[in-house]
């Protein structure tokens, strides 16, 4: 459903040019869930935003659906770390919500049971009438969830969405978005700089090497589910599969046993 082939990027130009990615090659299939991992500023971000159509490649195809991206697709939803900058806080918690589906000619009724039945699937049936301010953070990043869960995206790109919580909280996300993957057999593309996120939330994880970015690693995850913050970190694949990560993210040498 995602195809990414040979995609390159360069900010700048002349000596003070800066490659950022290097020739990607990636596949997404409906219904998966793949996570991006790599060191800091390796390009994680720039192929996000390309992917988003919110930036326009130096080179290289992105077709999503078999439509070539050009520029940001009718069917995609974007999860951003900061959630206080990405809703509205002078709207209700459910008119956050519903705001994007009047790109979709939805009529005020059908915008608002939407609205409320993807804040009941993120545990805030409670919270339409509120405004974000008056959330906790894992609470707003829960609504933004929301809003993307509500549109019904063919794809959702989530940015580091968790990166600005506790955690608890952070743990509570991970479930989930684990949970709504299933329920919705949503295709999930996942940005995290955090190795054990990875593994525990991906069907499969992606490594980035640094500057220009290529594909080092494209490792599959086979845990048993459903998969459960104690137990599935604690089993062996788990804890082998981490460290596989870890070793291409860290630029080491991969383990001759390591699962592909
Ligand atoms: N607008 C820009 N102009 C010039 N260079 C940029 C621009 N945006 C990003 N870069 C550079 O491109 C590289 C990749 O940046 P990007 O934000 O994609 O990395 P990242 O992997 O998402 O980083 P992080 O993990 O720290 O969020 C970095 O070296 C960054 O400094």
């Amino acid at each position: 459903m995602l195809e990414i082939s040979n995609l390159t990027h360069t900010y700048g130009s002349g000596p003070g040019a800066h490659h950022a990615l290097g020739g990607i090659d990636l596949r997404v299939t409906q219904g998966e869930l793949v996570c991006i991992v790599g060191p800091s500023g390796c390009g994680k971000s720039t192929l996000l935003r390309s992917i988003a159509g919110l930036l326009k490649p130096t080179g290289g195809t992105i077709t999503l659906g078999g439509t070539p991206v050009d520029r940001t697709p009718d069917d995609l939803a974007v999860v951003f770390q900061d959630y206080s900058r990405s809703l509205f806080p002078w709207m209700s918690v459910a008119d956050n919500v519903a705001l994007p589906l009047r790109r979709k000619g939805m009529d005020r009724g059908r915008r608002r049971a939407a609205a409320e039945e993807a804040l009941e699937q993120v545990g805030l049936a409670g919270a339409s009438g509120k405004y974000p301010w008056q959330l906790s953070g894992g609470m707003q990043q829960r609504v933004s969830i929301a809003r993307a869960l509500a549109y019904r995206p063919s794809l959702m790109l989530m940015d580091e969405p968790f990166g600005s919580v506790d955690a608890q909280t952070r743990e509570d996300l991970e479930d989930l978005t684990l949970r709504v993957r299933n329920h919705h057999n949503m295709t999930i593309l996942l940005i995290t700089h955090d190795i054990d996120e990875s593994v525990y939330v991906g069907d499969r994880v992606v490594v980035l090497a640094k500057a220009p970015a290529t594909v080092v690693g494209d490792l599959r995850v086979d845990l048993p589910g459903p998969r459960d913050q104690i137990t599935t970190r604690e089993n062996p694949a788990f804890v082998h599969l981490r460290a596989e990560v870890g070793r291409l993210v860290r630029g080491m040498r991969s383990h001759p046993a390591a699962a592909s």
